[in-house]
């Protein structure tokens, strides 16, 4: 009977809500924790020493969670590594075991990319926290995967150079790599996608690899398939990054931010899309709409106008940055833009932007001692304005509360929605409303998610992304690098 029932589950091409959480209930309730063989935990202790092993209830429980509304899920055991040596003898202890093995960044993540679902070894990376090497003239360098992205900023100011992929929440590169990070400069400098030149992995029994050949670092190559993307993105299913090679690019001379303000959300993306369509390289294009002006104000004690919003910056050497600015103005202006304020001052830019990735948070605060449950879909730019637009009125009529704040010059936006815990009626009329953007994405030929990833929310949307087919030679990729199953189980792919 049960295996009839899965058997229907996994058959049906289309679903609806109520489908989704029966068949989540009843995966959640034949999943049961890792069945951790007695001596294994003993195994774990005699390769990382018993102070870098933890059972104890509120580290397990840390781990067990990221920044998402998703449920935790407990990890048996953590295990912090500290060399290349620990991790390839954890992964292969676990996989001699059939024991599920889960990467560990910072756990900022927003799609319960960490969440132990079968519980098993948490593997924490934070204390590999070395950059290896910073080639400079080369614009380069290669980090462990504890580096955390402000810290290697710090590190490199006296190079001149940068790494300017900015979640806006600090994370650790290899984090960043691992769920295909991006944010607010992705506009200019791509994302991570774009941004890796090589990865060392080790592969769940106990392999190393590097994902362009060891210690390559070349800007183009076309030797072989492109192992590297294969692991950018990977979330943890396919094996663990332990060191990552990553572009870095000259501090910018000069950098205007400036904000401008619209009474319709069309005329606001509309000049979006004119911005991207007149060729200008935008460094940050940004929109929020009246109802996340509202929060920014009341969370970051500005007293910016209410109304749809467009936050730019621009870098770039002196020379043509301004002619640049000028032509932005006039996109702005005929679109009936108003109220364009400048800030080339560094500490009101550095307030600007610190109040706009604390956005999650400011919406948050709107429902005090809510939760927030993000979303994130990117399309085509030139449709862009009728996924928005369409998007709001779906929020109006649900009568909750969702600002929409997005990186718009990818075509990528997020609504907001803060959320009770144990509100039922709230939480469906979400979990519909991310479903309904998710396929109004696809059917304008985008995506259910351009830079949070799928992990445990999205798998469903997936399916539906990429057709069966897509999805089943995925998961012969992962059978190809994980033949026993044990890297970050239950994520991805059910
Ligand atoms: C306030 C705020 C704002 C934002 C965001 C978060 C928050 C809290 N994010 C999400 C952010 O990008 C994401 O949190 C990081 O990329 C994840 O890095 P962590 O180190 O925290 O990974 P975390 O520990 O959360 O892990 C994430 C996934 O990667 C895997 N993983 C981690 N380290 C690994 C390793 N060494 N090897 C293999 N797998 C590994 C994990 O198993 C998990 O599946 C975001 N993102 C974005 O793209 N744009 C944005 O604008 C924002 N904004
Ligand atoms: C969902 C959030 C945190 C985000 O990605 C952003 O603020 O851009
Ligand atoms: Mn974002």
């Amino acid at each position: 009977m049960l295996f009839r029932q899965l058997m229907k589950c996994l058959k049906q091409t289309s679903f609806s809500l109520s489908d989704y959480n029966t068949k989540r209930n009843f995966f959640r309730a034949v999943q049961l924790q890792a069945n951790i063989p007695g001596t294994f935990v003993g195994s774990l202790k005699s390769i990382v020493g018993d102070a870098n092993v933890s059972t104890a209830d509120a580290v397990r429980d840390q781990h067990g969670h990221d920044e998402s509304h998703h449920e935790v899920h407990k990890p048996d055991v953590v295990v912090f590594a500290e060399s290349l040596e620990h991790v390839c003898k954890v992964a292969k202890l676990c996989n001699d075991n059939k024991v599920p093995l889960i990467p560990f960044g910072s756990g900022t993540g927003l799609e319960g990319g960490v969440n132990a679902l079968q519980g098993g070894v948490s593997l924490n990376m934070s204390k590999m926290n070395q950059v290896v090497k910073v080639n400079a003239e080369d614009f380069d360098c290669t980090v462990q995967p504890g580096v955390m992205r402000i810290a290697l900023n710090a590190y490199l100011r006296d190079t001149g150079l940068w790494f300017p992929i900015d979640p806006g929440a600090d994370a650790s590169i290899c984090g960043m790599c691992a769920t295909s990070a991006s944010g607010t400069n992705a506009v200019r400098y791509g994302t991570m996608k774009e941004n890796v030149l090589n990865l060392q992995v080790v592969l769940p029994d106990g392999r190393v690899i590097e994902t362009a050949g060891k210690g390559k670092r070349s800007r183009k190559t076309s030797a072989g398939y492109n192992l590297t993307n294969l692991f950018v993105g990977s979330e943890g299913t396919l094996g663990i990054i332990t060191e990552a090679t990553i572009k870095l690019y000259g501090i910018p001379e000069k950098t205007i931010a400036a904000v401008c303000h619209f009474d319709s959300v069309q005329e606001a993306v509309d000049t979006v899309v004119q911005i991207m369509q007149s060729g200008i390289s935008m460094a940050k294009l940004e929109f929020l709409d009246d109802k996340a002006i509202e929060a920014f104000n009341k969370y970051s004690k500005f007293n910016m106008k209410v109304a749809h919003s467009l936050f730019l910056e621009f870098h770039g050497p002196a020379l043509g940055l301004e002619d640049q600015f000028n032509t932005v103005k006039e996109l702005i202006t005929s679109n009936n833009g108003s109220g364009l304020q400048i800030a080339t001052d560094e500490d009101e830019r550095k307030r600007l932007w610190k109040a706009r990735h604390e956005m999650i948070w400011a919406c948050t605060a709107l429902l005090p001692g809510s939760k927030p449950y993000s979303t994130d879909v990117c399309v085509p730019i030139s449709t862009l304005p009728k996924v928005i637009v369409q998007t709001k009125k779906w929020i109006e009529e649900a009568n909750i509360i969702g600002p929409i704040v997005g990186h718009v010059g990818d075509g990528n936006f997020h609504v907001f929605f803060p959320m009770m815990r144990g509100d039922k009626e709230t939480y469906e009329k979400v979990q519909d409303l991310h479903f309904k953007m998710g396929f109004l994405a696809m059917e304008m030929n985008g995506t259910c998610t351009g830079e949070h990833g799928i992990g445990m929310g999205k798998r469903k949307l997936l399916e539906k992304e990429l057709g069966p087919t897509g999805i089943e030679v995925m998961k012969e990729v992962k059978k190809c690098f994980d033949p026993n199953g044990i890297m970050n189980p239950g994520k991805v792919f059910f």
